[in-house]
């Protein structure tokens, strides 16, 4: 099992409120550094890693030991390279990443790129207000400090 004393190359973790630009980015790194890009929600979508469906949110939730067990093998190889986009980062064992980034963004362009994506108003509110807490940022600082 790699540690990020033993990867040869590093492991990335882009996260940030949804809307901030984390899978634009973590592509655009993978494609610089020759690195493999896992898109959470779309790894989710492509291999069936859903779990109950949130009548509220009116999606499926992340079944969590579905998606951890789905990308462990790649995630604790000793080559390492990995770029991955996820909302959060306390989800992940500490020990997958050398490199944290959290995206942040303005509320005004965050409400307006979420309209755009079609989200309900309440979902809207709940990620704006995620945003302006700093929430998930200060979850990264908790986790790595
Ligand atoms: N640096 C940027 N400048 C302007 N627009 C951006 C930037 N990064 C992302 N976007 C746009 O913002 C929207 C959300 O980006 P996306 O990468 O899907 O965010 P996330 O993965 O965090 O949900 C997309 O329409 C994208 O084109």
């Amino acid at each position: 099992m790699a540690t990020p004393e033993t990867r040869r190359k590093p492991n990335i973790l882009i996260t940030g409120s949804p809307g901030t630009g984390k899978s634009t980015l973590g592509q655009q790194v993978a494609d610089r550094l020759g690195f493999e890009f896992i898109e959470v929600s779309k790894e989710v979508r492509e291999n069936n890693l859903q779990g109950e469906f949130d009548e509220q949110y009116n999606c499926h939730v992340l079944d969590e030991d579905k998606l951890l067990d789905h990308i462990s093998e790649r995630m604790d190889s000793e080559n390492g390279g990995m770029v991955v986009d996820y909302h959060g980062c306390d989800l992940f064992p500490e020990r997958w990443f050398d490199v944290v980034a959290v995206l942040r963004c303005s509320t005004e362009k965050l409400y307006d790129r979420l309209q755009a994506r079609g989200y309900t108003e309440f979902k809207i509110k709940e990620n704006v207000e995620c945003e302006i807490f700093g929430s998930l940022l200060e979850e990264a600082k908790e986790s790595y400090r």
